[in-house]
């Protein structure tokens, strides 16, 4: 009943105002699916390729469309294997990680609507649906989301005694609120980054007081924990030649910025570090792990790219001990699940993303909660990240 009849994809609008792909998958008896691949920024070096919205479109409708007709869309590893079929590269380098991961989002929701269940439950099973995700909701930011201000790129609010999600939602929001406070007070005017965060010309060593202080605001208001994180991006800040990260002016060796993670851990009691270290280091995000690994989470993203094979070098290695999880990174649904698998059975936390060029694509809300997961990261304000947070809010009210 699930088969797959058809499939449509069009370019459309990212928030960033740039062209994504959007696919619309039908079945046999009706069933309809609708599926947006977002974009990143500060891409990994080890990311499935996204192509061009345009030539990625006639490509997969070339090559991926006819495959997938006849393929039941509740049956998502026969999907995801149809793409990388159709694809024959280990990148997606082909038809484009963009129609892929669209795709494959659209045919998950189509057999979701076969079955008349929420994504969540189709994905996930008829357990899922108790336990919600930390949002971490990024409030200050720079880096290669905006120019001009700090080099660190995004500052997290992380509401981990929150008693709800949507109590967690709100948290975030109000420590988004609290920043422009702060801010205003000590007369910095900010602009706003490509994930609508704050994006003031300030230094980092400023940014973390101004969040310290708009998160103990809005602790006292609350009434319970909010700490706060930091995806620090830092492959975009090594220099490859100069063997350092730089910051500016100033620049700091591997161990200079071991040393100054672990002491940013113990100073702010930071909750979540993603990507402290370039991404082809391992080594040196073992040595961290060690040292601050029982009181802080170390996650990799560009460092694991959602893939297993990044990943089971990480658990060899002592790298981290989480993962970002970014299904177009890898480019299908199934990929990242084995992820997400993988790393829930080595004791690694997953953070499902959004990145930094978004749609209204609901699909990572759904997967954080499928799949467990105990984080997700996808902004705080902002119509392509609300459409991510007030998903969760309904899953949790039984509304979708
Ligand atoms: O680095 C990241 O984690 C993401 C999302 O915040 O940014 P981008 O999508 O630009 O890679
Ligand atoms: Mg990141």
């Amino acid at each position: 009943m699930t088969r797959i009849t058809g499939v449509s994809l069009r370019r459309v609008l990212d928030s960033r105002g740039n062209p994504t792909v959007e696919a619309d998958v039908l079945t046999e008896s009706g069933g309809f699916g609708r599926g947006a691949a977002p974009s990143g920024a500060s891409t990994g070096e080890y990311e499935a390729i996204e192509l061009p919205a345009n030539e990625s479109i006639a490509a997969a409708r070339e090559h991926a469309v006819p495959r997938l007709e006849g393929v039941y869309a509740g049956d998502q590893r026969a999907v995801d294997n149809a793409l990388r079929a159709a694809d024959g590269t280990d990148d997606f380098s082909a038809i484009g990680a963009n129609s892929a991961v669209a795709i494959s989002m659209a045919a998950a929701k189509a057999a979701a609507d076969v079955l008349g269940a929420p994504l969540y439950q189709h994905l996930g099973g008829a357990f899922r649906g108790e336990n919600f995700p930390i949002p971490l909701g990024n409030v200050v930011g720079g880096g290669e989301h905006a120019k001009e201000a700090t080099h660190i790129q995004e500052f997290l609010a992380a509401p981990v005694g929150a008693p709800s999600v949507s109590e967690a939602v709100f948290a975030n929001a109000a420590v988004h609120a609290a920043v422009a406070d702060v801010l205003d007070e000590r007369g910095v005017p900010a602009a706003k980054g490509d994930e609508g965060a704050w994006a003031p010309p300030i230094s980092d060593a400023d940014a973390f007081d101004v969040v310290d202080e708009a998160v103990d605001r809005v602790e006292e208001e609350v009434g319970f924990e909010i700490r706060f994180g930091l995806d620090m991006a830092a492959a975009e800040l090594y220099d490859d030649d100069e063997g350092a990260y730089v910051y500016g002016d100033e620049t700091k060796s591997t161990g200079e910025q071991i040393d100054y993670v672990a002491s940013l851990v113990d100073e702010y009691d930071l909750a979540y570090v993603e990507d402290p270290l370039d991404e082809n280091d391992y080594e040196a995000f073992a040595e961290l792990t060690d040292r601050v690994g029982d009181r802080t989470l170390i996650c990799g993203d560009d460092l694991f790219v959602t893939n297993v094979e990044r990943l089971r070098e990480g658990i060899d290695t002592g790298a981290a001990n989480s993962i970002l999880i970014k299904p177009n990174q890898i480019g299908t649904l199934s990929d990242a699940f084995d992820a997400v698998e993988l790393a829930s059975r080595n004791g690694y936390e997953t953070v499902i993303s959004h990145r930094s060029g978004e749609t209204e694509d609901t699909t990572i809300a759904h997967l954080a909660v499928a799949t467990d997961a105990g984080f997700i990261k996808t902004g705080t304000v902002g119509g392509e990240r609300t459409a991510k947070l007030n998903e969760l809010v309904r899953i949790a009210d039984d509304a979708v």
